[in-house]
C-alpha cells in the first residue's frame, strides 16, 4: 500500500430509485467517521434510465459534489473515463444486464441483491470479471457490519461448540395486495419480483455465513435442499417460501421468507423472538430484527436442569450502532475500495463462488416450487 494518502475510488450510480439514493448517502459520509481513512470515495456520476432531469435531481437530492456528472443513459455512464466502479440498483430483473454492461465497458462492479436471476448469469458476470481482470460483487451489505464479522469470529472460536442448526427469517408484514399490487418490483413478474429473490436471500446469507463460509474449505460442501414455496395469486411470484438445507456434516439452515407473515407481526416489539438464530451445543447466538442490517447479538449459553449450564460465560449482549448517521451500506462500499485497491477481482467475505452456491439454492426452490421467470432467465446480452 503506498503512503501518499487514502486510495481514492470514483463511483457511477446506475438508477436511481429507493435504494440508490440510500446507498449514494452513505457513500458522501466521510470514512473517517467509521476508522476507515485508508480509503475514500468519491461520487462522480449518476445516470437514470428515464431522463437527464431524474439524474440531476438525484444528485441534488443526495447532495453530490457539484463535479458530479448526470447522465440520461445507462450506457453513457459506464463510457465515463473518470468513473472507476459502478454501483447496480436495477430491480433483479436487470441485473444481469447492467452489470455486464458495466463489465463490458471496463468498470468494476458492485451489484444489488439478488447477484441475478439465476446461476447461469451470476457465472457469466464471473467469467466476465475474471477474464477482464476487474472486480465484482453481489452487494450483500449485511456481511460487512461489525456485528456480522463478530458474529462469525465468535462461531469460529467454539465458543458456542457445534453448531447442529441455523434459524433465519427475513420476511414482512404486509397487506400484498394494498401495498405491493400486482406492478411493485417486490411480487412483479417481470422484474423477477417475489420474497426468495429480495427477501430470502437474507436467510440464506445467514445459514451460509455460519454453515458455509466459515467452515474449512475441505470440509465445506453445497446444501441439499428441501424447499415449499406458496405463491402470491395476482401475480404467481413467490409469497411464502421456507426452505430446510442441510450441510456435509449434517448441520441444517432454516431459511424462510414471506410477504404477508413475519418471525414477530411487530419485529421491532420487546417480545418479539430473534430471526436469526444459530444454535451450538454450548450456546446460542440471537440476532434482533432487521437481520439485513444487523446491529447487536445476545449470546446465550445453554442450560437445563439436569446439566446446570455448560457455556462458561453469562447472557450478554453486544450492540455496535452504525456510525455517523449511516445505514450502514459504506461497510460493503469500503470493502469494494480496499479489495480493488489491493488488486483483488474478489472479496473474501462475499466470494464469488459464495453468490452462485447461493444463487443455485434459490435455482433450486424455484425449480422445486414450480416459479419460473421465462425470459428473465436467459443470458443473452441486450
Ligand atoms: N440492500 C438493500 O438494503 C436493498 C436492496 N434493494 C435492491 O435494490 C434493487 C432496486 O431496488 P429499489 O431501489 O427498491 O427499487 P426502485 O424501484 O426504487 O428503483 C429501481 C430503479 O431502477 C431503474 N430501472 C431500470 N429499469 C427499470 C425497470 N424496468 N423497472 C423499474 N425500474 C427500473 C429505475 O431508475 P432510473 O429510472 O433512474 O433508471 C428505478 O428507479 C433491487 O435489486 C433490490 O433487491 C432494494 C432495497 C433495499
Ligand atoms: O434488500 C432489502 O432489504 C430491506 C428491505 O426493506 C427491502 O425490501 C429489500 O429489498
Amino acid at each position: 500500500m503506498s503512503n501518499t494518502g487514502p486510495f481514492t475510488l470514483k463511483w457511477g450510480i446506475l438508477a436511481t430509485g429507493g435504494i440508490a439514493k440510500t446507498f449514494t448517502k452513505d457513500l458522501l459520509i466521510p470514512t473517517t467517521t467509521r476508522n476507515a481513512s485508508d480509503i475514500q470515495h468519491e461520487l462522480v456520476a449518476a445516470a437514470s434510465s428515464s431522463s437527464l432531469s431524474r439524474a440531476q435531481t438525484f444528485l441534488n437530492e443526495v447532495g453530490a459534489p457539484e463535479t458530479a456528472v448526470p447522465y440520461a443513459s445507462y450506457a453513457d455512464l459506464v463510457a465515463d473515463p473518470n468513473v472507476d466502479i459502478i454501483y447496480v440498483a436495477t430491480p433483479h430483473s436487470h441485473h444481469y444486464q447492467h452489470a455486464r454492461l458495466a463489465l463490458e465497458a471496463g468498470k468494476h462492479v458492485l451489484c444489488e441483491k439478488a447477484f441475478t436471476v439465476n446461476a447461469a448469469q451470476a457465472q457469466i458476470l464471473i467469467d466476465i470479471a475474471r477474464e477482464k481482470k476487474l472486480f465484482l460483487m453481489e452487494a450483500m451489505w449485511t456481511r460487512f457490519f461489525p456485528v456480522a464479522k463478530e458474529v462469525r469470529d465468535i462461531v469460529k472460536s467454539g465458543q458456542l461448540g457445534e453448531v447442529i442448526r441455523v434459524w433465519a427469517d427475513l420476511s414482512f408484514w404486509k397487506d400484498v395486495e394494498g401495498e405491493f399490487g400486482t406492478a411493485h418490483r417486490m411480487v412483479n413478474l417481470e422484474l423477477a419480483g417475489g420474497a426468495l429473490l429480495d427477501l430470502g436471500v437474507y436467510s440464506l446469507t445467514w445459514v451460509f455465513q455460519i454453515l458455509y463460509h466459515i467452515v474449512p474449505a475441505e470440509e465445506r460442501g453445497p446444501p441439499a435442499v428441501a424447499s415449499a414455496m406458496t405463491k402470491y395469486e395476482a401475480t404467481g411470484c413467490d409469497e411464502t417460501t421456507s426452505m430446510i438445507l442441510t450441510f456435509p456434516g449434517g448441520a441444517q439452515g432454516i431459511a424462510t421468507t414471506s410477504l404477508r407473515v413475519a418471525h414477530h407481526p411487530t419485529p421491532t416489539s420487546p417480545s418479539a423472538h430473534a430471526p436469526i438464530r444459530i444454535q451450538g451445543t454450548l450456546a446460542d447466538i440471537h440476532i434482533p430484527y432487521p437481520p439485513y442490517r444487523p446491529q447487536s447479538y445476545v449470546l446465550l449459553p445453554a442450560s437445563n436442569d439436569a446439566r446446570g449450564t455448560l457455556a462458561s460465560f453469562p447472557e450478554q449482549t453486544v450492540t455496535r450502532e452504525v456510525p455517523a448517521g449511516g445505514h450502514g451500506m459504506f461497510y460493503e462500499a469500503d470493502e469494494c475500495a480496499r479489495c480493488i485497491r489491493d488488486g483483488k477481482l474478489e472479496s473474501e467475505v462475499m466470494p464469488w463462488e459464495e453468490s452462485l452456491e447461493v444463487m443455485r439454492v434459490m435455482d433450486l426452490a424455484r425449480r422445486q416450487g414450480g416459479l419460473d421467470y421465462g425470459d428473465l432467465e436467459g443470458t443473452g446480452y441486450l
